[in-house]
């Protein structure tokens, strides 16, 4: 027999019962709960009169609607401008008051993303499965855990029963080996994957990125690829447990201390695909062939070097492919064969589950030192994606920086990344964003979004256009 990849392994170890029809229940170990996918679930469990199996296992955070303006969170909630964003984090407040839920309100300094508290408080740890009502749960694979999205009713579900029915996924590997070169990121690493392979590329897969770029990245950089598998298809990402994931979650609020530390590690070591796994899919990329990304469509699949050109679409043969393409150049407001360096900009948006940690901060920080944001940039924001990744950016100075530079430093929130909040992009507007969608008016109404890395984010707001962060740091 085989031996087990680790999707399978994690699968295994949560496997309640496994149904002739393929179904399946599966145990769930942590829940992350936020504002915009709760409230009907909580509803439902009050209509039921029923509890929660184990409150202990949730985590609440506000993210989506909270703002990022200082101005606008000095009256806590109440001070929410928005009706619709007020009530929701104020019902998310109220739900888990009643339903004995910890929650990192809005100004708690541990507020922030979801995806970002979960591992920085160490909630999320390896070998867990890990649910939240949000697509971009995949991040937490990054620990080595099992992790995906779910609907509400199955947030429902894994509040009152801490179970889900589950059918098990297809092994897929994600090789990139070789060496990044200089000024190529995590973020470059993935949307070269969805170039490569498509937003239905992962469809029905669990993918597991390895060889030795993976291997070689930070958790922080890890983090930042899983995220991003869903927008390849595949509702969970995941890398192995290695000693960079050790590192990384010991000592954290909500990891094992002591002996409980020494009998997780025993488990956590085993937490690897086996040599002879068997996968169903395998994609392999050279790490040096890649080079920073941007995207120019509607797609995150849109995506070419920044060295190339948006395409034409009468070069395009496959009719559906032409068409999405013009279809995606018309809303940009692009022409086939201009260069990525001549998009020019209005906004530019550092934050995001993506990238909107301390290391994705810091990246930015250091293009942006010293420097001026264009004239034809309207709006700079910097937004850390947690209360305690915000803090730790400050006692760096990098708040100095982004603002001696032009841009504005915020409060953690989803923010731009989707026009859940005050913070919208403006009709036809152009913006450099470090999120992870850049579907039609993901950032405000009539929005052109362009995903790329926190360097190349930074880089283009002092340029005013796209510019190859490779020559800006060999400068
Ligand atoms: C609001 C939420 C349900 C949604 C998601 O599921 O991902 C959001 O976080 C997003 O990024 O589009
Ligand atoms: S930062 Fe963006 S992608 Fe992440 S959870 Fe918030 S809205 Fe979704």
């Amino acid at each position: 027999m085989a031996g087990k990849t680790l999707y399978d392994k994690l699968w295994d170890a949560h496997l309640v019962k496994q149904r002739d029809d393929g179904t399946a229940l599966i145990y769930i170990d942590r829940q992350l709960v936020h504002e915009v996918t709760s409230p009907q679930a909580f509803e439902g469990l009050r209509i039921a009169g029923r509890p929660l199996w184990r409150s202990d296992a949730n985590l609440a955070t506000p993210d989506h609607n909270v703002p990022s303006l200082k101005s606008e969170r000095d009256g806590g909630v109440a001070g929410i401008v928005e009706d619709i964003s007020r009530i929701q984090v104020q019902t998310l407040d109220d739900n888990c008051d009643e339903f004995g839920i910890t929650e990192f309100e809005i100004n708690d300094i541990r507020q922030g993303i979801v995806h970002v508290i979960g591992p920085e408080q160490g909630a999320t740890l390896p070998g867990m499965t890990v649910v939240c009502g949000d697509s971009h749960t995949a991040t937490h694979g990054a620990l080595g855990a099992l992790a995906h999205g779910i609907g509400t009713s199955e947030v429902e579900h894994a509040l009152a029963t801490q179970c889900l029915i589950q059918k098990k996924m297809k092994n897929m590997l994600v090789k990139v080996e070789g060496e990044l070169n200089p000024g190529v990121t995590p973020k470059d690493v993935i949307l070269a994957v969805i170039g490569e392979i498509g937003t239905a590329g992962g469809t029905g897969h669990a993918i597991e990125f390895g060889g030795s770029v993976f291997r070689n990245m930070s958790m922080e950089g890890r983090m930042t690829v899983c995220n991003m598998a869903i927008e390849g298809g595949a509702r969970i990402g995941m890398v192995a447990v290695d000693q960079t994931t050790l590192d990384y979650v010991e000592g954290r609020p909500f990891s094992p201390k002591g002996e409980d530390w020494d009998k997780a590690l025993e488990y956590w070591n085993t937490l690897h695909s086996d040599d002879d796994a068997v996968f169903d899919r395998v994609v392999e990329l050279d790490a040096a062939s890649i080079v920073p990304q941007v995207t120019w469509g509607n797609s995150p699949e849109m995506v070419t070097g920044v060295n190339g050109v948006v395409p034409k679409p009468e070069d395009i043969t496959d009719p559906t492919k032409k068409a999405a393409t013009e279809r995606a150049l018309e809303y940009m407001g692009l022409t086939g064969g201009m260069s990525i360096t001549d998009i020019k900009l209005d906004c530019v948006f550092i934050g995001s589950c993506t990238n909107s940690r301390i290391e994705d901060l810091r990246a930015a920080a250091a293009v942006a030192k010293g420097n001026t944001v264009a004239d034809n940039v309207k709006r700079v924001l910097v937004v850390p994606g947690s209360g305690l990744v915000k803090e730790m950016a400050e006692k760096e100075g990098l708040d100095k920086i982004f603002l001696e530079a032009g841009m504005e430093w915020r409060e953690p929130s989803c923010s731009m990344c989707l026009a859940m909040n005050s913070d919208k992009l403006g009709e036809g507007e152009h913006c450099a964003s470090t999120s992870n969608r850049n579907f039609e008016g993901r950032q405000g109404f009539g929005g052109r979004t362009h995903l790329v890395s926190p360097e190349m984010a930074a880089a283009a707001a002092i340029a005013g256009h796209f510019v190859d962060v490779r020559d800006v740091i060999n400068a």
